[in-house]
């Protein structure tokens, strides 16, 4: 049998601590060449904290964070300090890219699909277009790994959709491995291997094994997109309080998580979801 291939990025037991407050802590986590992994947690749950984490752009004060030498990533951050008043083609802005070829540069483009945006200003760019132009500069620098930290905001339903169905194909030609982080608690990507629920620690963690199928789906995405959706649902068993004390199940507050908070076992794990509005289970 073929051994697994040594993880591109790997965290064990990491944690990082800010003002007196953990961030992030305990948390494991690997991506493999040619693997999609996929953080999802409510806002300020710490999954860009654990990105940078992986990245070593933040240093652990906790646990090991590892890299495999000489690792390429291509990066698309939540956020670009770029002043978008000023005129700046696609074309240029790819240019920008430092110590890359333009060869590579070209193979982005066609990849990415945005030929015919070229001359295009990146500020009237739609929200699926920006997204594709920031993937080509990220695949520009033939990464190892490809780390995109909301890859579908400001998208609507159908660009969703057909980005993500981007990123997989981009996964299996480059071969890559992917850290994608969503807010979206409800949908992730179909061809996601394993989804990474983070709630200031890893509440829970699987395949996302169902492919929506109800009928509410299907009409909210039509036929053609039915494989391209898949949804993970789950429920915190414990609150983190904004005092950071945890506030669980059974109402009993104390000031870190119990020891077994971190494993959601039985049934809502890797559970299909059947409502396509993704409303309902907040
Ligand atoms: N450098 C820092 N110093 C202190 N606190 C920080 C720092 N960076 C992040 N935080 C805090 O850490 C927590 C996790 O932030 P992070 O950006 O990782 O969350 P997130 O899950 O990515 O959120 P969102 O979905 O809103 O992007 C937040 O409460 C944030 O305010």
């Amino acid at each position: 049998m073929l051994k697994p291939a040594e993880p591109l990025v790997s965290l064990d037991n990491a944690g990082i601590r800010r003002d007196g407050r953990w961030l992030v802590r305990g948390v494991d986590l690997s991506v493999r060449p040619g693997e999609i992994v996929t953080l999802i947690g409510p806002n300020g749950s710490g999954k860009s904290t654990t990105a940078k984490l992986a990245l070593g752009i933040l240093k652990p004060d906790h646990g090991i964070a590892r890299r495999r030498d000489g690792l390429r990533v291509g990066y698309v951050p939540q956020k670009l300090s770029v002043d978008w008043t000023l005129p700046l083609s696609v074309e240029r802005f790819l240019r920008l890219i430092a110590r890359v070829a333009r060869d590579d540069i070209e193979a982005a483009v066609a990849r990415t699909g945005i030929g015919h945006l070229r001359r295009a200003e990146v500020r009237n760019l739609s929200g699926g277009e920006f997204q594709r132009v920031m993937l080509a500069r990220a695949i520009a620098r033939r990464p190892d790994l490809l780390v995109l930290d909301e890859p579908v905001q400001g998208v609507d339903f159908s660009s969703e959709i057909a980005l993500y169905e981007l990123i997989g194909r981009l996964r299996d030609e480059l071969r890559c491995g992917v850290l994608l982080i969503s807010h979206d608690l409800h949908v992730v990507m179909a061809a996601t291997d394993r989804v990474i629920c983070l709630n200031g620690h890893v509440c829970c963690e699987g395949t996302p094994t169902a492919v929506a199928s109800s009928d509410a789906y299907k009409q909210l995405f039509g036929a053609r997109d039915g494989p391209a959706l898949a949804v993970y649902e789950h429920q915190h068993d414990h609150t983190h309080l904004p005092d950071g004390r945890v506030r669980h199940a059974d109402g009993t507050i104390t000031d870190h998580c119990h020891p077994g908070d971190g494993q959601h076992q039985g049934e809502d794990r890797d559970r299909g979801r059947h409502d396509a509005t993704g409303a309902g289970d907040a």
